[in-house]
């Protein structure tokens, strides 16, 4: 599923328009009916009715049993359906207010004020500016809402009781609205807001930023919002994540094709992208004829006394995930503290007599690198004098991917590491937006204010791939694409669950996934893992790391 921003949807309608001929009222239409119908089905499930379409829509199916009184079963015949998705049983209790802005969004809003219209809701058009004052297609949309008598007040100018309606259609900002939202927008945001009804934001919740999530003041607080054509890069970021609600996406005529053609980066990671996109085996399938060597062997660069259980944390996942082998690489003194906790893990004591790393051990963890499959450095590594130069002796001298978290980033964060030696293997860097800020010098506020934009040109700036952690994880690649991860709970934000991380990601290396897939499908499953850690504990919060990797 694609993510794109409002400048790439304005690109993609115009080419709709302009190479398949496809009329731009054609798309509003299609808009307008997918909000029609997701409203209706949003008063389907709160008046407790179950989906029964053809039951409401009074539909004739002569011949069957019933008929001449008969009991048995319905024998075949003439069967008619009505429009299963524009009925509603209990619309007569319904009434919705559509509050129509000056563009496009308000174009649409006006549509599917018409199909509600249809299906025996109540509506009351509440424009927020002078209806003359629409053009093109929303102009002609104001004049069939007319001519079919919609009723409709101007805001300002007629009496408007928000208790007096059941329900919202927010039409006034879309993708073409700028800054925050003033005057009659703002206040009649503020008045849904604040009636208690439900509201159903039409593309994207009128204030918010399409592309960043980013909440202008004010913003609705949606309960449902439905998204055309493709998702917006604000609704998958928080805080507009938030205040979108439920979000649907609906078709309304453009192909996905293209958006492929057409550049657009970003997809969110389902199954679909994994297996169709990344071409992962989801599966995970192995050989029959397979043995510990086939499924590669991990060297991992981790721990010091302090923080021991970073590196068994990492170690175990790594295992879990399904490499076949795993050697630490840790300070001398701290292997008699660890020897046993994970049997199956081979530990090899490097330097550091003292319990920590020092920058002497490089050579040392070069040699133990040869023949391996990844490298992977940082968890519980602390800081060290001259750690930046031991840092480039692996950077420069490992002949495998390089796995870099938690302090291997602050070291990075501190070298110039664009002017270290290019590497032939690939890199990835798995920060927190804290990490992240110190790795692109900016606040970790600007960092979390468009976490997509920023790791996508991160990454192709420094030709890695990036995986930003955080809720929504965003995994970019140094070839320009990103995915948005959507598995996962904000119990997972506990120590040592980034550790995990880093071994399921260099586990999945180990076993032949590139960069981008190992990256990928590491953070989904490192986020189903915890939701199915979360039900196991009975509760988000009471999940720690080892649960994450026992739920692997
Ligand atoms: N194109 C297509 O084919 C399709 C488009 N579709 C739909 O169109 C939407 C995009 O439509 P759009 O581009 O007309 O912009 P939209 O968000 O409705 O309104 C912009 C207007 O609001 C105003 N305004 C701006 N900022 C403001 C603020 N802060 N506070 C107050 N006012 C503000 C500004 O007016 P101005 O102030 O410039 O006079 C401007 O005219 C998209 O989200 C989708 O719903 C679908 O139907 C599919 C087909
Ligand atoms: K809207």
């Amino acid at each position: 599923m694609y993510v794109v921003t409002a400048e790439e949807m304005r690109k993609l309608d115009r080419e709709t328009i302009e190479q398949l001929g496809i009329p731009a009222v054609a798309l509003m239409e299609n808009a307008g009916r997918a909000i029609a119908e997701e409203i209706i089905a949003l008063c389907r499930s709160r008046s407790g009715s179950a989906g029964s379409p053809r039951g409401d829509a009074g539909t004739a199916a002569a011949g069957t049993a019933g008929i001449g009184g008969g009991a048995g079963p319905a024998a075949p015949g003439f069967i008619v359906s009505g429009d299963a998705a524009l009925t509603l049983g209990t619309a007569a209790g319904e009434r919705w207010f559509i509050l129509v802005g000056k563009g496009n969004n308000g174009g649409d809003g006006l549509v599917a004020a018409r199909y509600l219209r249809e299906a025996g809701i109540a509506v009351t058009l509440v424009y927020a500016v002078p209806p003359e004052s629409l053009t093109g297609e929303a102009a002609l949309q104001r004049d069939a809402a007319a001519a079919m008598g919609l009723p409709a007040a101007v805001y300002g100018r007629d009496r408007l009781d928000f208790a007096e309606c059941s329900g919202i259609l927010d039409a006034l900002l879309g993708t073409g609205s700028a800054g925050a939202p003033r005057g009659a927008y703002a206040e009649l945001i503020a008045a849904a807001n604040a009636s208690g009804r439900p509201v159903v934001s039409a593309d994207i919740p009128s204030g918010l930023d399409a592309d960043t999530g980013a909440l202008h003041e004010p913003c609705i607080h949606a309960a449902v919002t439905v998204c055309l054509a493709f998702l917006k890069r604000g609704l998958v970021q928080y805080p507009g994540a938030g205040a979108a609600g439920r979000v649907v996406v609906r078709s309304i005529g453009i192909p996905a094709s293209l958006a492929q053609s057409g550049g657009v980066e970003a997809c969110l990671l389902t199954p679909e992208v994994l297996r169709g996109r990344l071409a992962v085996d989801v599966s995970r399938s192995r050989s029959p004829e397979g043995h510990k060597g086939t499924y590669g062997h991990v060297l991992l660069a981790a721990g010091t006394m302090q923080m021991s259980g970073a590196g068994l944390l990492s170690a175990r996942a790594a295992l879990r995930i399904g490499c076949g082998l795993v050697t630490w690489a840790l300070p001398g003194k701290l292997l008699p503290a660890v020897i046993g906790a994970v049997p199956e893990l081979m530990l090899t004591p490097v330097g550091g007599e003292n319990g920590d790393w020092n920058a002497a051990t490089a050579a040392e963890v070069l040699r133990l690198s040869e023949g391996r499959d990844v490298m992977a450095v940082g968890p519980g590594l602390g800081r060290f004098e001259g750690d930046a130069a031991w840092l480039r002796a692996l950077w420069e001298g490992a002949a495998c991917p390089l796995v870099i978290d938690a302090d291997g980033l602050n070291i990075l964060a501190e070298a110039d590491y664009a002017n270290w030696a290019s590497r032939s293997h690939p890199v990835i860097l798995t920060p927190h937006p804290g990490e992240m800020a110190r790795l692109a010098g900016v606040s970790t506020a600007e960092v979390q204010s468009d976490r997509i934009g920023l790791a996508m040109a991160y990454a192709q700036k420094h030709g890695i791939t990036l995986v930003l952690k955080g809720a929504h994880t965003v995994i970019a690649t140094p070839g320009g694409q990103a995915y948005v991860n959507i598995t996962g709970h904000p119990g997972m934000g506990t120590g040592g669950a980034g550790d995990v991380l880093t071994g399921i990601i260099s586990g999945l290396l180990a076993q032949g996934l590139d960069a981008a897939q190992a990256a990928a499908f590491g953070v989904y499953l490192h986020g189903l893992a915890g939701e199915r850690a979360a039900r196991q504990r009975n509760h988000p919060a009471a999940v720690l790391a080892g649960d994450i990797i026992e739920a692997l």
